[in-house]
This record gives C-alpha cells, structure tokens and sequence, in this order.
C-alpha cells in the first residue's frame, strides 16, 4: 500500500490555555514512530492556532479547522486561506458534518473551499459522512459517493488531499462504527475514486477514520486495510492520543 499513516486531533472548540499546554507538553515528551511512518496534524481553535504551532514539536503539523475562500470574502469571525498560509499553517479541515449540518454548507460550497484552499497551497482534510437516517434507509454510499464527487469535480490534484470518512452517528456519541462498518465504507470509497479519478489517486489518497476513535478501540481499526488513519476528537486532548498515534501499521 505504501500510505503514510495519518492520525489528526481535531480539539474543536475545547481546551483553555492551561490545557492546551498541557497536552502540548504531553505530545512533546511522547516516543511516537518517526514521521515516515505516521503524520501527525492537532488542530486547536484558532485562537490556539499560531500559540499551539510556536510550541508544538517540529514533527507534528497544525490545522485550521475551517477556512473562508477570499473570493467569497471572509465573513466576520471566519479565518481565510490566505491568512492561515501567511501563518505558516499548513492544514485546513473542511466538510466536517457539524458545518454541513448546522451551517448548511451544502456538498458545492465544501468542494469550492477545498478547491481553493488547495490553490493557496493548503493540504486539506476533507470530511465525507451519513446520518443514522441514511445509513438505516441503506444510502451510506449514495451520500459520501455525491460529497466526494463535489469535490473530484473541482479537484484534479489529489496530492495535499487526505480523506476522513465520519459517520455522523459516531461523532461525540461514543457510539463507534465497527472496524467491518469501517472497513466497507473506506473500500467503497477507494473503489470510487478507482473508478472515478483514477487508480494512482485511488492507491495512494489517504482514506482517515473518524467517529468516537480512542486508545481502545484504534488498534482494531487501523489494522482494516483501507483505514490509512484516524481524526480523533476528544481523546485527542487526552494523553490516550499518544496510543493512537502508536497504532500506526
Ligand atoms: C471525521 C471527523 C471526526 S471528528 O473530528 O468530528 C472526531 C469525532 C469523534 O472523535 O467523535
């Protein structure tokens, strides 16, 4: 396969100064494989972002969890691509099911900022994932097939693009899929992009896991052959997260 590992932290919108130390400090100290076995990005709020990127040990990366498109204009309180290339942060989350959820941004708007935040230079990991009504009504794959088509329609260089498979039902509920429900969808995703972009990109674009990821559950789903990785949530904030980046294969 050859696929770096990747394991991301997305801390969404926790962590105060103290702790966002700590678990700086924590992930400083950890004995982790090197970085040509497992890439390892934390994305802390973006008040954190340039605090998190001037402690953080040089091995690790730091990303934005969302960003605006300057042709759209920066609307108040969002961040730019622009600005987070200006401060030398290297990833952006986009697509996460919160802000297609809550913020309505719908598969078009998703693939328009990863477009160009790939443009600016960025390297994007792009979230793709079903409800519990969609999986129980059987169109899990219809669902994630038309996210990443949005996307392969604006997108012809796959290079700074990992892909994070979220089952919405998984997120923050504890409720994980199983490493078979895993399994499935990261083959069916990589068949697509087989079939609709093209073997080398299929072969090589990181396909993450991310829905209730901990220190115990992570050895079982990343032994799965097309789980290349994990965007964790709150673990991690936690020391388990140092386990995490360990079960890289
Ligand atoms: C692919 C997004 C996963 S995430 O960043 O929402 C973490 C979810 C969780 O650990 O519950």
């Amino acid at each position: 396969m050859g696929r770096k590992f990747f394991v991301g932290g997305n801390w969404k919108c926790n962590g105060t100064s103290d702790e966002v130390k700590k678990i700086v400090s924590i992930l400083n100290e950890a004995e982790v494989p090197s970085e040509d076995v497992v890439e390892v990005v934390v994305s802390p709020p973006f008040v954190f972002l340039a605090f998190v990127k001037s402690l953080l040990r040089s091995d690790f990366q730091v990303a934005a969890q969302n960003c605006w498109v300057r042709k759209g204009g920066a609307f108040t309180g969002e961040v730019s691509a622009e600005m987070l290339v200006n401060l030398g942060i290297p990833w952006v989350i986009l697509g996460h099911s919160e802000r297609r959820l809550l913020l309505n941004e719908s598969n078009e708007f998703v693939a328009d900022k990863v477009a160009y935040a790939l443009s600016q230079g960025l390297k994007v990991i792009a979230c793709v994932g079903e409800t519990l009504e969609q999986r129980e009504s059987g169109s899990t794959m219809t669902v994630v097939a038309a996210q990443t088509k949005a996307i392969a329609d604006q997108v012809s260089n796959w290079a700074n693009v990992v892909l994070a498979y979220e089952p919405v039902w998984a997120i923050g509920t504890g409720k994980v899929a199983t490493p078979a429900q895993a399994q499935e969808v990261h083959f069916e995703l990589r068949k697509w992009l087989q079939e609709n972009v093209g073997a080398e990109v299929a072969a090589t674009t990181r396909i993450i896991y991310g829905g209730s990821v901990n220190g115990a559950n992570c050895k079982e789903l990343a032994a799965q052959p097309d789980v290349d990785g994990f965007l964790v949530g709150g673990a991690s904030l936690k020391p388990e997260f140092v386990d995490i980046i360990k079960s890289a294969t």
